[in-house]
């Protein structure tokens, strides 16, 4: 689902950020991506979802080499991505609701349908009561929670997360774990970089190691 063959980035400032990086995650799959802070675990997540592009090599998503996309593909791509951050990025100025059915509106969904696929992705979340609220009333944790619907409420078939639980306790970040669990038990890829080794040592999955842009295991 996810392949790079020999993939380097380079920042146009010069800076190295992967060096001829090569693995495979097979659909379905669910991996962690870890390594030091500046090891290229963004940069890593961005070429997926070509927020950057490579400087050499292949990155293929389900079989399609992203050299290809143009511009005006972009938006095509990304609705086969869903895209977790450690902040977030909620908006609130506006209700749980609607920031879980921005994703829909920006594809073009018509209301009714909207209307089910936010309250599906609120509920498999476990927040469905809270969809008339405003985010900034919510812990720390329902907002992440907010921002895991967002992100599958279009059901992508790659699920990419960035730091997910980088300011939860212990608890709650098992709790998200177990969310990106569930997912991937029906079938979505999943692929989560994170610092917290003893979290990702818990869990039976496959690690993939990038250390100063190399990856070293996986
Ligand atoms: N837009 C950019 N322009 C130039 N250099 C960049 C850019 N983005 C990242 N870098 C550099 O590339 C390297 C890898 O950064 P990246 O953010 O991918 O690492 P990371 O493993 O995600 O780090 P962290 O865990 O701290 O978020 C770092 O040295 C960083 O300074």
């Amino acid at each position: 689902m996810i392949k790079f063959d020999n993939v380097s980035k380079r920042y146009p400032e010069g800076h190295d950020a992967l060096r001829d990086v090569s693995f495979s995650l097979n659909r379905g799959e669910m991996a962690f991506l870890t390594g030091h802070s500046g090891a290229g675990k963004s940069t890593l997540l961005k070429l997926i979802m070509l927020m950057e592009r490579a400087s050499r090599g292949q990155v293929s998503i389900a079989g399609q080499d992203l050299a290809q996309f143009s511009r005006d593909d972009i938006p095509y791509h990304r609705r086969r991505i869903g895209v977790v951050f450690q902040n977030h990025q909620l908006l609130f100025d506006r209700s749980v609701f609607e920031n879980v059915a921005l994703p829909l509106h920006i594809s073009g969904y018509d209301e009714e349908d909207i209307g089910k696929r936010v309250r599906a992705a609120l509920d498999k979340v476990g927040l469905l009561h809270k969809e008339k609220l405003n985010p900034i009333t919510l812990s720390t944790g329902e907002q992440q929670r907010i921002g895991i619907a967002r992100a599958i409420v279009h059901k992508p078939q790659v699920l990419l997360a960035d730091e997910p639980t980088g300011n939860l306790d212990p608890a709650l970040s098992e709790e998200i774990m177990r969310l990106f669990m569930e997912f991937n038990l029906h079938g979505t890829t999943v692929l989560i970089a994170t610092h917290d080794l003893a979290l990702v040592s818990r869990m039976p999955y496959r690690t993939l190691t990038l250390d100063q842009g190399r990856l070293i295991n996986g």
